[in-house]
């Protein structure tokens, strides 16, 4: 395996996004690269307060049609977006919180996370530099701050799923995951897509990594709108340049909610 993506160019930069309405919408957000700006370590990551602000507007404008969809636990998500609580698709879709407000978690047998841990944390120690993230049922291997060891991890991870079958990798920027096999971004926003309140709506979805393209898949394949922030090939049809444009586009369709339904949107916010 390499990490070059294999991706087909299929997106035109695109400065103005469309405008759909949120009442027909389903919302769909990335976060690292996306909604918050890529930083060294995972822990230093934030979402401005004001971004916060125009999603829980957006939020309540869709009548709770938006959700996270990301790498991260969606204990971490909850943090990030704090004190919102929104639906949310947490480690490439193996946690999720469902527009109902349902958990689903999937768990691998006991005896094997414990043996992939203990694996991990061997190999990882040896590269100085590296960090090892344990998420329950999948795995992190970050580099970003020892690019001399993306070789060494990769094939770290490549053989613990070459030992279990049930696991797959996950590449992603400086960081090779290690997630259960039939969980990506394109089968959650699929599942978000058969339930209330996001059924019937048209999806979009913004995402800026590998791991974003399955998402992508489906959006397009629904008719939806797909965005990719940054560069790099991608099957998404429309491409902002950096996560503050993400922003802007954000503060736009929530302003003209707040003009269109005010009566429908909290007047008031703890954010
Ligand atoms: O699906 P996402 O919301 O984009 O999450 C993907 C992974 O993001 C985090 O790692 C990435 O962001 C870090 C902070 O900017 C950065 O230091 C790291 O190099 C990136 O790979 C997070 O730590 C992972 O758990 C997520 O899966």
């Amino acid at each position: 395996m390499t990490l070059t993506s294999e991706i087909q160019e299929n997106t035109t930069e695109t400065p103005l996004l469309p405008h759909p309405d949120s009442q027909q919408t389903a919302f769909f957000f990335d976060v690292d690269g996306t909604l918050a700006e890529i930083r060294d370590e995972p822990d230093a990551v934030t979402i401005p307060p004001e971004v916060r602000q125009h999603l829980q507007t957006l939020f309540a404008a869709s009548s709770g049609a938006l959700a996270l969809i990301s790498g991260r636990p969606v204990e971490q998500l909850d943090q990030l977006v704090a004190p919102l609580i929104l639906p949310a698709a947490g480690v490439h879709g193996a946690e999720m919180r469902d527009g109902a407000g349902e958990f689903h978690r999937v768990t691998l047998p006991a005896q094997m996370a414990k043996d992939v841990e203990q694996t991990l944390e061997a190999g990882m120690s040896a590269l100085p530099g590296t960090l090892l993230e344990i998420k329950g049922m999948a795995f992190a291997l970050h580099y970003r701050q020892a690019m001399q060891h993306q070789q060494h991890v990769l094939e770290l991870a490549e053989s613990v799923v070459a030992t279990y079958p049930e696991l797959v990798l996950q590449p992603g920027k400086c960081v090779i995951e290690i997630k259960p096999r039939g969980k990506d971004k394109g089968v959650a926003i699929y599942d978000f897509m058969q339930q209330p309140p996001f059924a019937g709506r048209l999806p979009v979805f913004v995402g800026d990594d590998l791991t974003d393209e399955k998402g992508f898949e489906v959006v397009n394949a629904m008719k939806g709108i797909s965005v990719k922030v940054g560069e790099g090939s991608s099957l998404a049809q429309y491409r902002v340049k950096h996560v503050s444009d993400v922003h802007q586009w954000i503060k736009r369709l929530q302003r003209h909610e707040s003009i269109s339904h005010s009566s429908h949107i909290p007047k008031e916010s703890n954010l």
